[in-house]
């Protein structure tokens, strides 16, 4: 029987939180060393001076916002060539998840999905030119952290996304402003300080509590807050909207071939009323290709702290993860 997820959120305290922030114009050794600090701390950090320009974003972001626009039969048409890839409206994953979002999916390595008839704001070639770039972003990273960490392979991390078959996801996800949910009828809980915005106490699920499954997640939005991460106490923290950097989050696998010296941190979008704009968010998900064999760099692995994980595919990682519901982790099943 599939159980319903909870569509909304109330009487929960949060906590605010500044994400650190790793200025990639700062020296080489001053950068790697504060990827690694924030990714064991905690698995998310903004990125700025990333070297992605303005107008990939920019016109990225407009044939986001053109493709929502359209009349939802249109939407539709962007269906894949394939199973899970598309459009989608509420239901996210097909185990019962749901949330107030639409979004589009498609393979970042073929973006093999049949072009909307009619395309006037050319998504395909924007989607394919943003992908490039934020690609060789999260390559960076990716090299960055390993050389932070003393890996003689810097490689070892950023080979796997760059390869021509990896499984890598572009998402955009559009979360659109609720006109009927009225304001008086929300309680004001408490003003979260460094949040311009204040908090109540009554908020809808956008996309529920979960961590990526994937490497590396580089993702982007506009000027509308929702994100939230989880902290190591349990509570929530929202993360303040920056549409000039990148947000970075280490996905499960990193957690997997950092030997659990990174962390794969849990987070959700929450919506409420307060906002008088949608929020809509790109997420690149940089994973293995399907057959890549997930295990940690020697390295890694110590007498002190030995082997957490044992070694799997992408393949049957990711089976496991559509088998389960959004909000279950799934890196226990792969515990030595
Ligand atoms: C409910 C689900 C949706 C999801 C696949 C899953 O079964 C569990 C993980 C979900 C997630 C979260 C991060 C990404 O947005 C995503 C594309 C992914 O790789 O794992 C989604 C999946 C999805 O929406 O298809
Ligand atoms: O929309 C967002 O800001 C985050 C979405 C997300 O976590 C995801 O797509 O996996
Ligand atoms: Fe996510």
């Amino acid at each position: 029987m599939v159980v319903a997820s909870p569509t909304s959120i109330q009487n929960e305290k949060i906590q605010p939180f500044e994400l650190p922030i790793i200025d990639l114009a700062e020296e080489r050794s001053i950068v790697m060393k504060n990827i690694v600090k924030a990714s064991e701390e905690f698995g998310f950090f903004n990125v700025i001076n990333h070297g992605v320009s303005n107008d990939t974003i920019t016109k990225m972001e407009e044939a986001g916002f053109d493709f929502f626009a359209k009349p939802v039969e249109q939407k539709k048409l962007a269906m894949p060539i394939g199973d899970s890839f598309g459009y989608g409206s509420k239901n996210i994953g097909i185990n019962g998840d749901m949330g107030e979002i639409e979004y589009l999916l498609f393979n970042a390595s073929t973006q093999l999905f049949r072009t909307i008839s009619n395309d006037p704001s050319n998504l395909r070639s924007r989607a394919s030119e943003y992908t490039d770039a934020v690609m060789n972003l999260a390559c960076e990273i990716l090299e960055l952290m390993a050389e932070g960490m003393g890996v003689p392979d810097t490689l070892c991390f950023s080979r796997f996304i760059r390869e021509v078959e990896s499984d890598s996801i572009l998402r955009l996800n559009h979360y659109p402003h609720d006109h009927n949910n009225n304001i008086l009828n929300i309680n004001k809980d408490c003003d979260i300080g460094t949040h311009n915005s204040p908090s109540y106490n009554y908020t809808k699920v956008g996309f529920g509590e979960h961590s990526d499954p994937q490497i590396l997640t580089i993702l982007r939005s506009n000027d509308v807050d929702g994100l939230q991460i989880s902290l190591q106490d349990g509570q929530w923290s929202p993360v303040t909207p920056d549409p000039s950097a990148f947000c970075v989050n280490v996905g499960d696998l990193l957690e997997v071939m950092t030997n659990g010296r990174f962390v794969s941190v849990r987070h959700r979008v929450v919506t409420n009323s307060y906002n008088n704009k949608s929020r809509m968010s790109i997420a690149y998900f940089g994973a293995p290709p399907l057959n890549a064999c997930i295990v940690a760099p020697p390295l890694m692995v110590t007498p002190e702290r030995p082997s957490l994980f044992r070694p799997f595919t992408w393949a049957e990682y990711k089976k496991a993860t559509y088998s389960l519901r959004l909000g279950d982790t799934r890196i226990h099943l792969f515990r030595n």
